[in-house]
């Protein structure tokens, strides 16, 4: 026998669990039937596709109450495990992201919705036990099984088991039971069954206990909606997502004809901690005629709606299909095009018919969706329609249908910004005329805006037009623009004297109170995406903006008098230094030396007191 340590992370859990921080307590035993099912599951597939050698005739789930040894076992006679799986897959916590999830759950202290995040799975059974021994054997290999026990208290032994049979069996040593911390007698009849009728009812496989089948295993995606509760749809959207809030919105579907499929998608009401990451789980369980296949087929989902959780059962496939196959095959190519179009239309209705779903959805996915508008041309306008932005307009998010629908007249550009944050892009000097002509402007501020702006040409016919970008001109710009004569020997100045810094010098329709801007050229890339590309290891030639000036400030008509009566001063180039560091800083931007910035700027103020 050996006695191992849990893994850090894994120790710090089971510490949580132990000390219970979770009310309530008869999850465990959802969690250890749903470990079991996924046993059945996985060893069907295993001798079906692998050609395993294992009676899979029989596959269920067995309870036994002993009230006597206080104790509940769990058995299923699925894979199992080798010894190996066990020390790695009960030992430690291979999910990414959990060490920062644990530090959460600690301050959190009572935090269902962060437990949900982690699917604790196993280890919820330390809320109930003062010790889990499990005993397990793979199927298809030789030899003895694994015995495993634990107290949870830090280590755990682990020992050969020469008669374990092929499968998992878990047995729970009872704590005493405790009504009042919810602990309940887990031994009782009455108990487990309500505990799998609640939770575990449709469960593929029979849940036995003595000669009764205590659930109906009825797929709930087979079953007419009208049929079946919410609760029982929450139940089984945890089972596959581990997701312990509710979902949104729950979406089925079912196709006939020569091609049959049942789907069963939820869009959940949280972004998961890694929506973000590369690495992060997605995709749909995919069953062929209410036989599982396999989980989080990501062929069956495009990666922007990757959030989306369910299950599709297909008619038509073979039980045998590989990952390979399905990347190629039509049937599944067509299936999810229809998801697509479903869950967009889906997104669509909420946002007609119930708005406070809607900004959830959005706040929660909208930015993943965006991604879409890169890499989904066929849906782009789709996308488009169920939307939402901030803007200039008000404090609520518009779509671009709403946005089209208010602007002025001549108006035919749809105007936006992109940068960090609200208050950032509200308060940049490109807005200036736009805030004060009463145009609408577009604020984005999520990083994928930067990039999805360039890919989509326009909306509804209207051009998609940033206004840090290019030449403006305001329909109603009536106004004779400054005569650029009185200011081209300063101009010409100004691109000299900055040609590190911009590419060109020129006066600006935009500005009202602000000195000068930078703006990007027509077909240049924007410094935000230069960023981006340089953060993403694309190193590429700086690209340089347009300084706009504003020939109505004190400060640029100041310049050209100081540049007429003496075009020698050597504290002209710095001013210009001055006035491009002023421009880049109001917008946001970062200063390539800001020591020499704010040196200049001192001597400067220093002669000014
Ligand atoms: N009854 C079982 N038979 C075979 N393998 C099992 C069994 N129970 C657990 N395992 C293995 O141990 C792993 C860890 O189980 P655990 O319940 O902690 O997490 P999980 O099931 O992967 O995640 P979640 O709890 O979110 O479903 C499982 O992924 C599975 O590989």
């Amino acid at each position: 026998m050996e006695t191992l340590e849990f893994q850090a992370e894994a120790r710090q859990l089971l510490q949580l669990m132990v000390h219970s921080i979770y009310s309530n307590k008869d999850i465990f035993l959802r969690e250890l039937i749903s470990n079991a099912s996924d046993a059945l599951d996985k060893l069907r597939l295993a001798t079906l596709q692998d050609g395993i050698e294992a009676d899979a005739s029989d596959l269920h789930i067995e309870l036994a109450a002993d009230k006597e040894a206080r104790t509940l076992t769990v058995r299923d006679n699925g894979i199992g495990m080798t010894r190996d799986e066990v020390v790695e897959l009960i030992g430690t916590i291979a999910k990414s992201g959990t060490a920062e999830l644990l530090t959460k759950l600690r301050e959190a202290k009572e935090s269902p919705e962060l437990i949900g995040q982690f699917g604790v799975g196993f280890y919820s059974t330390f809320m109930v036990a003062e010790k889990v021994t499990l005993v397990t054997r793979k199927a298809g290999t030789e030899g003895h099984g694994t015995r495993w026990e634990s107290t949870g208290e830090g280590t755990y032994s682990i020992d050969d088991e020469p008669d374990a049979p092929i499968g998992t069996t878990v047995t729970v040593h009872l704590r005493p039971k405790d009504e009042e911390d919810a602990l309940y007698d887990y031994t009782d009849d009455w108990k487990i069954r309500e505990i799998v009728k609640k939770y575990s009812d449709f469960i593929a496989f029979p849940i036995r206990m003595g000669d009764d089948t205590l659930n109906s295993m009825k797929a709930l995606w087979a079953r007419p909606r009208s049929e079946v509760s919410d609760e029982e749809y929450h139940e089984f959207y945890r089972h596959i997502s581990h997701d312990w809030s509710e979902p949104l919105e729950i979406i089925n579907m079912k196709a006939e004809g020569t091609f049959e499929y049942e789907a069963l998608l939820f869009l959940p009401s949280r972004a998961p901690h890694d929506l973000f990451q590369r690495d992060s789980r997605h995709g749909l369980q995919l069953y062929v005629k209410r036989v599982f296949i396999m989980d989080d087929s990501r062929e069956l989902i495009p990666d922007y709606l990757r959030f989306v959780k369910g299950v599709v059962d297909a008619a038509d496939l073979s039980l045998n299909i590989s990952r390979e196959i399905l990347q190629q095959d039509r049937h599944i190519q067509m299936i999810r095009r229809r998801l697509v179009k479903k869950v967009l239309s889906t997104i669509k209705d909420l946002l007609a018919g119930n708005p406070e779903k809607y900004a959830t959805f959005w706040r929660e996915f909208g930015r993943a969706v965006k991604e879409g508008l890169l890499n989904d041309s066929d849906n782009q306008k789709a996308i488009l329609d169920v939307a939402t932005f901030s803007s200039t307009a008000g404090t609520e998010p518009t779509t671009l249908t709403a946005y089209v629908e208010r602007m002025k007249e001549g108006q035919d550009e749809i105007y936006f910004l992109t940068g960090e944050n609200r208050s950032q892009v509200e308060n940049s000097p490109h807005m200036e005329a736009f805030q004060q002509q009463g145009y609408e402007v577009l604020i984005l501020t999520d990083p994928v805006d930067e990039i999805w702006v360039e890919a989509v040409p326009d909306y509804d016919g209207k051009k998609l037009q940033s206004i840090a970008r290019g030449s403006v001109d305001l329909p109603k710009d009536n106004e004779e623009p400054e005569p650029e004569g009185d200011f081209a020997p300063l101009l010409t100045f100004l691109k000299e004297s900055l040609t590190e810094q911009i590419k060109d010098v020129r006066l600006s329709h935009r500005l009202i109170s602000s000195p000068a801007c930078l703006v990007s050229d027509t077909d240049d890339i924007t410094p935000a995406l230069e960023k981006m590309y340089r953060a993403m290891g694309q190193e590429g030639p700086r690209v340089k903006r347009i300084l706009e000036l504003n020939p109505n400030h004190p400060l640029v008509s100041g310049l050209r008098t100081a540049y007429e009566a003496r075009a020698d001063d050597p504290a002209l180039p710095e001013t210009a230094e001055l006035l491009y560091g002023t421009a880049l800083l109001a917008e946001g931007g970062d200063l390539d030396d800001p020591a020499r910035f704010a040196k200049l700027l001192a001597d400067r103020l220093a002669k000014t007191v």
